[in-house]
């Protein structure tokens, strides 16, 4: 029988995530086409370590990342400006190599009639960053869902990121970071909001 997303929630007597053969003989092929011996002692419980780790890497198939925003606040004390939430380190994998995106991102919003625990906006991020990406459309998906759910004036997403994919193999130019952006609203429509945004994140 295939191995299937639902697999995850299965564990072993260990109370670990339980692996099916068919992913840890994956693995195991992957080792011995890299050159080496999959039966060594030091490779013998690699097949299911990784395994488990994709689980982790991958988390982000098992939540609907917007749901986070279903809690929402009456706006503080009449507060319109500009909400920050700048620095949020997070890790992803390209979509193409498997490898890791290891940045940071900047969420901003202007509040309309409700605002958000600040938390949400990085478990937003999270939900998203935890699949296999590209980093255009994790920062379209994290700008469209705030837009979509918080119903805001302004949303604004920057994001920061080096590829593994790049500074590890292939073109291998370690220090290179990518940067991506989605303004919508506001932020968009703006001059003044968007230099404004940006200046607060610290561009
Ligand atoms: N636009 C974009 N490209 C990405 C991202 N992550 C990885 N890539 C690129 O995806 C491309 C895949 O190109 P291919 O030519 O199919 O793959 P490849 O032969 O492994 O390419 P090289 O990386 O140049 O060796 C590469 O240029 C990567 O740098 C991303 O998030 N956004
Ligand atoms: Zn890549």
């Amino acid at each position: 029988m295939a191995c299937s997303p639902d697999d995850g929630d299965l564990v072993d007597a260990e109370g670990k995530v339980a692996v099916p053969d068919e992913v840890a003989e994956a693995v195991r092929t992957l080792i011995r086409w890299a050159g080496d011996d999959p039966a060594r002692e030091g490779l013998a419980d690699t097949p299911r370590r990784v395994a488990r780790a994709w689980k982790e890497y991958a988390r982000g198939y098992a939540e609907d990342p917007c749901i986070h925003l279903s809690r929402t606040f009456e706006e503080v004390g009449g507060y319109d400006e500009i909400v920050l939430l700048k620095d949020i380190p997070f890790q992803s994998h390209c979509e193409h190599h498997m490898a890791p995106i290891i940045g940071k991102a900047a969420i901003a919003y202007l509040p309309g009639d409700r605002v958000v625990g600040i938390s949400k906006l990085a478990r937003v991020l999270h939900g998203f960053a935890r699949r296999l990406q590209v980093q255009e459309r994790l920062t379209a998906e994290v700008a469209d869902c705030i837009w979509e759910h918080l119903h805001p004036k302004g949303v604004a997403v920057v994001i920061e990121a080096s590829h593994a994919c790049m500074t590890a193999r292939g073109v291998n130019t370690p220090g290179v970071m990518m940067t991506t952006s989605r303004m919508m609203g506001t932020f968009r429509e703006d001059e003044r909001s968007r230099k404004e945004v940006l200046a607060l994140m610290g561009y």
